[in-house]
């Protein structure tokens, strides 16, 4: 049976960030849109980054970014990897140097496929649940029946996962890596570490 890759997103304190890598996290992500109760800024995400042990990949994550913003923010933080989040192109995900991945927006009657396929610049595709007006880290879940099981690139899953659904969905949908936010939460921006740790080790298959 394939590994699959855990990240939990939307860190924005070191001790979040340590009890994710403790866990066992492959990944964190940190949020660079103001807008979100998750956003964290340069100096914060400076701090997160240094506190990680080796091998933990830093997402940073934006939402219709300008190129300068993001260049900015490369510049001050160590990242691995982007996530772009909002309306990019493929063209606006190029060009930094950087491993990137898109997150789509799923709700029935979009083709997944064929939206995945416009982005072959992408290490991975992203699925989160499409809700009017919010860009993501929306706690929701979609109906996982419409992802394609032909994707090009790895496919992560988000959207609502938990401690409770994750073995659940990684059954039905055998993705690459799963993503979490509001489901390992006490409430928006600060994790619960028991709910951390028990959904990596459901991802793990370890309990
Ligand atoms: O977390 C946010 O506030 C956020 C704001 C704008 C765009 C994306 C955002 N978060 C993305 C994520 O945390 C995850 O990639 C994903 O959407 C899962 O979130 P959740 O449903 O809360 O587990």
């Amino acid at each position: 049976m394939a590994i699959v890759r855990t990240k939990i997103c939307g860190i924005t304190s070191v001790e979040d960030a340590v009890v994710a890598a403790e866990a066992g996290a492959d990944a964190i992500g940190l949020v660079f849109y103001r807008p979100s109760p998750r956003a964290v800024d340069v100096r914060q995400a400076r701090a997160i980054v240094a506190a990680l042990p080796p091998f933990v990949t830093t997402v940073g994550l934006f939402v219709n970014a300008s190129r300068c913003e993001i260049n900015e923010t490369l510049d001050a933080v160590r990242l691995d990897m982007l996530q772009f989040h909002g309306d990019e192109s493929p063209a606006d995900c190029d060009g930094y140097h950087k491993p990137w991945y898109k997150a789509l927006r799923v709700k029935p009657g979009i083709d997944v496929r064929a939206h995945a396929g416009e982005y072959q610049g992408a290490s991975a595709i992203l699925l989160d649940s499409y809700v009017a007006g919010v860009p993501g880290g929306t706690g929701e879940s979609f109906d996982w029946s419409l992802i394609p099981r032909d994707l090009s690139q790895p496919l992560v899953l988000a959207g609502g996962l938990n401690p409770e659904n994750v073995e659940r969905a990684i059954a039905q949908v055998k993705p690459y890596a799963v993503d979490v936010s509001g489901g390992v939460e006490v409430r928006k921006g600060v994790k619960d570490a028991d709910r951390v740790r028990d959904f990596v080790r459901r991802v793990r298959g370890w309990v």
